[in-house]
């Protein structure tokens, strides 16, 4: 393979939405075509696929995780090597992830491990969810797949390069998508009488729907209600007719997700009621929680804190999403974060991990995967 470096920049280059990702799956395909076959086998669905890389002699099945996606952000690094895609950015870190996959594929096809290993790239973890989709089709055509343990990192903006940083139990949250469009009568701005605004209509919302986690939910109940994008409107001087919400909902209990779509739910009948219009829900996709296997992450802790070259910290739940937390709900595993040092957060259009990180992290979950396929 080129060196980490390279291919990593190649990849930021090539960002795209999730199940869209042809151009990154063929630089994938060529990368993992210059590394030795003897003990490789491809499996492909969709933009993505999965590697068995064979161990010598096999007892079990180790896998390993990476998105493939970018995100629709306008990238504002301002780096040489800048997304090519106008509108689209590796904006969380799947370039990274993606390079520390294919190093952890050469190095076990240069040197097996005793068990099987599966690198599973997954596509269209950002939206609209590629694990679930994924997962069923293993279940269905390749129940051979489907393994006994299940590994995956996220890069860490805002910790320093080298840190590892996970915990037992839950680290991040259940999510669910929200878009809400409201339509009401378009209309001259002269004559406000003959119309319904859908701006007016869409603004009373957005700030009701601000009263469900400060009014609604037990405060000792961790929830997000987001809303990042909201459009209304044609021109200036004329009454909007639609109007559209788009945001996140995030839980740590099921139930609390259920009883926030309910308050929601009853605050745009009140908004089509008071407003005169039609207010419609959509709840996108939706993300199971990640929850870390307890006895699996005491032994990654342990590993983790024994290994010279990283530091390890426990990390604290987030209300991050991941729909790697599908793999995790019926096999045993464990997610973590890898300090990446950028000023910038996830989803930032300036966030630019520290590439020093891309050796020190590759190596680590080398060394961490060959600890479980031994
Ligand atoms: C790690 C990360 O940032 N993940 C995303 C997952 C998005 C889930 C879904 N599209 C949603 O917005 O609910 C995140 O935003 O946490």
């Amino acid at each position: 393979m080129q060196n980490l470096l390279e291919i990593r920049r190649r990849l930021h280059q090539i960002p795209e939405r999730g199940f869209e990702e042809w151009k990154t799956k063929k630089l994938i395909e060529e990368t993992l075509a210059s590394f030795p076959q003897q003990h490789l086998e491809v499996f492909s669905w969709r933009t993505g696929f999965i590697v068995k890389i064979k161990g010598t002699h096999p007892t079990k099945t180790i896998a390993w995780r990476t998105d493939i996606d970018g995100l629709p952000i306008e990238e504002q690094t301002g780096l040489s090597y800048a997304s090519q895609h106008a509108g689209f950015m590796h904006a969380c870190g799947h370039d990274v992830h993606m390079t520390v996959a294919l190093h952890l594929v050469e190095a076990l096809a240069e040197r097996p491990a005793k068990d099987d290993v599966l690198v599973y790239f997954q596509p269209a973890e950002e939206s609209p969810g590629g694990a679930l989709p994924m997962l069923s089709w293993v279940k269905e055509q390749h129940p051979e797949l489907v393994p006994d343990e299940f590994y995956a990192l996220h890069v860490a903006p805002e910790l320093p390069v080298g840190v590892i940083s996970t915990k037992p139990g839950i680290l991040f949250a259940n999510t669910s998508e929200l878009y809400i469009d409201l339509h009401g009568k378009e209309g001259h701005a002269a004559f406000p009488h003959r119309t319904t605004d859908m701006s007016v209509a869409a603004a009373h919302l957005l700030i009701q729907l601000q009263s469900i986690v400060s009014r609604s939910v037990d405060p000792l109940q961790p929830s997000v209600v987001t809303i990042g994008k909201m459009t209304s409107g044609t021109v200036q001087n004329i009454i909007s007719g639609h109007a559209r919400l788009e945001g996140t909902i995030r839980t740590f209990d099921a139930a609390v997700m259920t009883q926030i779509k309910e308050r929601i739910e009853a605050i745009c009948r009140g908004v089509e009621a008071a407003f005169d219009c039609r207010v419609a829900i959509d709840y996108g996709s939706s993300y199971h929680q990640v929850y870390n296997h307890h006895e699996l992450a005491e032994v990654f802790r342990d590993f983790a804190v024994q290994d010279p070259d990283v530091t390890y910290s426990e990390a604290k739940e987030a209300m991050t999403g991941e729909d790697f937390g599908y793999f995790l709900a019926g096999i045993p595993g464990v997610l973590f974060w890898a300090g990446a040092q950028t000023e910038y957060g996830l989803h930032h259009a300036k966030m630019a991990p520290d590439e020093a990180m891309l050796p020190v992290t590759a190596q680590f979950v080398e060394r961490w995967i060959r600890s479980r396929a031994e």
